[in-house]
């Protein structure tokens, strides 16, 4: 038998795994239908969302043994700050929310949910439960901009406002930061004993279900905010 490995996480929330990565929201942000009010309050809820990933990070930093799994984490704070927020600032700003507005933004409870979630998961168990409990966010961004990619339904360029959405996770850089968080998983999967990998399992399903309510959240702002 193969050795388990991260696709082992995949397969075992088979469903909610495909309710997250092909949800609604990305189908009609993929053909540009998307409500700019639902992309709008997702874009405002996510600068804070990635507020608190890159404490989930420096937590990741803190807890590592070694200079490798130093250096993991901190590609990951620095993807944020340097690359994902720049978006979300420039974005905003085409639309007149300022920084100092979005900081003010009031958080929406799937947004402190998820956030507290991780950190929590992260607080309380060791360096593998927290990067399972980041996995659905970094590596599933990855594989859902494959996944808009390979739809017939797809409008790219000037014709689709969220096209710079879509060309941030589909760039190299998040790619490589995807594969090299499933090759940490996979490294350190391998010899996990089955009540173990159950463990995780729970974790991946949990944080999987929190982000397909990130995207259901902008379509019923109302029950929420
Ligand atoms: C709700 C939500 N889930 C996932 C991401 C994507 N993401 C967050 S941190 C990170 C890795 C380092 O940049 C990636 C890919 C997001 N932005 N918002």
């Amino acid at each position: 038998m193969d050795s388990p490995n991260f696709c082992l996480l995949k397969n075992r929330c088979h469903d909610d795994w495909q309710a997250y990565t092909q949800h609604r929201f990305l189908r009609e942000l993929a053909d540009g239908s998307l409500p700019k009010a639902a992309f709008q309050h997702y874009l405002q809820q996510d600068y804070l969302f990635l507020i608190h990933f890159a404490r989930a990070y420096a937590l990741a930093a803190y807890k590592s043994r070694t200079l490798a799994d130093l250096r993991q984490a901190h590609e990951g704070l620095k993807a944020i700050l340097d690359l994902e927020l720049g978006l979300h600032v420039e974005y905003c700003a085409g639309w007149g929310i300022s920084e100092a507005a979005l900081e003010q933004t009031p958080e929406a409870r799937p947004t402190t949910a998820y956030t507290r979630y991780v950190l929590d998961t992260g607080q309380r168990g060791d360096l593998l439960d927290l990067h399972v409990a980041l996995a659905p966010c970094v590596i599933g961004y990855a594989e859902i901009a494959d996944w808009i990619n390979a739809q017939s339904f797809t409008v790219r360029g000037a014709a689709n406002p969220y096209d710079a959405w879509i060309g941030m996770y589909e760039s190299d850089e998040f790619q490589a930061a995807a594969q090299s968080e499933r090759d940490w998983i996979n490294a350190r999967m391998e010899r996990l004993p089955a009540p173990r990998i159950a463990q995780i399992a729970q974790i991946f399903r949990e944080a999987t279900r929190l982000e397909t309510d990130f995207w259901a959240m902008n379509f019923e702002e109302s029950a929420y905010s």
